[in-house]
């Protein structure tokens, strides 16, 4: 049989830099596990464009369709923010998750023992916690029509529409169920009810997916604006929180800080089952392409490491080998092995992306 495939995006910026330790795993699973993966590159983003023209080409878009799991960087740079619009390095993305239908978007926040007095938030806030942002991915006001910059007497007006189908919500609203069965059973559902008729239907769409099919799970709700700020009081209280487009990049943003840094936070972007059962799913860090950083080999890589290890639980149905990843970053972190980004005021010797990587590797023999 064939092994798995894995399309490559590693993108602009700090992307390339993370993703060559995620390479370093791949490599070490063919040898040390008899692990093996079809792994091809190709590019998103701002180098897509300059190779291209385009942060996407057609041609890569449909290999991105074909590939059992697409593992993706991070795209865009200020060297593409004078761009038009159609061709800026973040299109690309919208177009994969679009096109590819990843309509569930699973952006963990957890908070390793080592890093919790590392967190801007209190220890007794952060240490242990483990919650998961599911945020809608393929809709809302990324997405919605009209849009655009118009003309309206003497000035322009900028116009974007958050629109959601019942169907739409009725999907995350399961997925985040399902997951929610398999954790501690509790899902807070996050919207603007009081101020948004799309919030008024995610309410009530919840709650009757919710009603019909899951009354075992614990279903809540609560307005996004007071959910950024449980988040931050006492972030513990949840366990799934379901969420739209916008809200769910807002929010999990705010939980990185609860894990002591952005460069900790993976995701798994989900859609529907292919013919051969694994979901449609790319696997991406919650961070950017961080120009600030980009090139320097400061990089935080464990976020992208950690998707990688979705990845093997989403796609490949590895959940061993996706806790062993995790417990060799667990690891390295206890150890005191930091990149910069975990470095607190008082400072100290921070590793290169590359020694992350490496101490990495080393948890990962020492696991055998
Ligand atoms: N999924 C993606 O590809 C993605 C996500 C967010 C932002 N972006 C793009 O990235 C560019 C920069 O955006 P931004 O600066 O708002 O967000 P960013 O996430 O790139 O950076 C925010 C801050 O976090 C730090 N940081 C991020 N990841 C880190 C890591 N792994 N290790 C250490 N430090 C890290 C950066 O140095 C920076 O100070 C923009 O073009 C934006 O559109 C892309
Ligand atoms: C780069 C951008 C398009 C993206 C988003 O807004 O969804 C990013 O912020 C994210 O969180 O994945
Ligand atoms: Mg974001």
């Amino acid at each position: 049989m064939a092994n798995p495939s894995i399309l490559i995006l590693a993108g602009d910026g700090i992307g390339p830099e993370v993703m060559a330790e995620v390479k370093k795993i791949i490599g070490w699973m063919g040898d040390k596990r008899g692990i093996h993966f079809d792994v091809s590159e190709d590019l998103v983003g701002g180098c897509a464009y300059d190779a291209h023209g385009t942060p996407l080409t057609d041609a890569t878009m449909a290999r991105a369709q074909a590939a059992d799991a697409v593992l993706l960087g991070a795209v865009g740079g200020p060297k593409y923010d004078k761009l038009d619009f159609s061709v800026k390095p973040e299109r690309g993305l919208l177009r994969l998750r679009k096109e590819m239908d990843l309509y569930s978007n699973l952006r963990p926040a957890q908070c390793f023992d080592a890093l919790a007095d590392f967190s801007s938030l209190k220890r007794e806030v952060v240490a242990g916690l483990d919650i998961v942002i599911v945020r809608e991915l393929t809709s809302g006001v990324y997405f919605g029509e009209p849009r655009g910059i118009f003309k309206e007497g003497n000035e322009r007006v900028g116009i974007n529409t958050q629109r959601y189908t019942e169907s739409e919500i009725a999907r995350v609203a399961r997925s985040a169920f399902e997951l929610a069965r398999k954790r501690n059973n509790k899902v807070c559902s996050m919207e603007k009810a009081n101020v948004m008729e799309s919030g008024i239907l995610w309410r009530d769409v919840v709650t009757e997916v919710h009603d019909r099919e899951y009354p075992d799970v614990e279903l809540s709700h609560m307005y996004a604006d007071a959910g950024a700020m449980q988040l931050c009081r006492w972030p513990k209280q949840f366990d799934v929180i379901v969420t739209d487009n916008l809200f769910g990049d807002l929010l999990s943003d705010a939980a990185a800080m609860l894990t002591g840094s952005l460069g900790m936070l993976p995701s798994a972007s989900l859609g529907a089952p292919m013919a051969n059962g694994r979901p449609k799913a790319l696997y991406e860090p919650v961070h950017g392409s961080a120009p600030d950083i980009a090139g320097q080999g400061k990089a935080n890589p464990i976020a992208c490491i950690l998707s990688f290890a979705m990845a093997l639980r989403y796609s490949f149905d590895l959940g061993e080998e996706a806790t062993r990843v995790e417990k060799a970053v667990e690891k390295v972190l206890a150890d005191g092995v930091r990149t910069a980004d975990l470095m607190g005021p008082e400072g100290g010797s921070p590793v290169s992306t590359g020694q992350m990587g490496d101490a990495i590797i080393s948890a990962l023999d020492a696991s055998l």
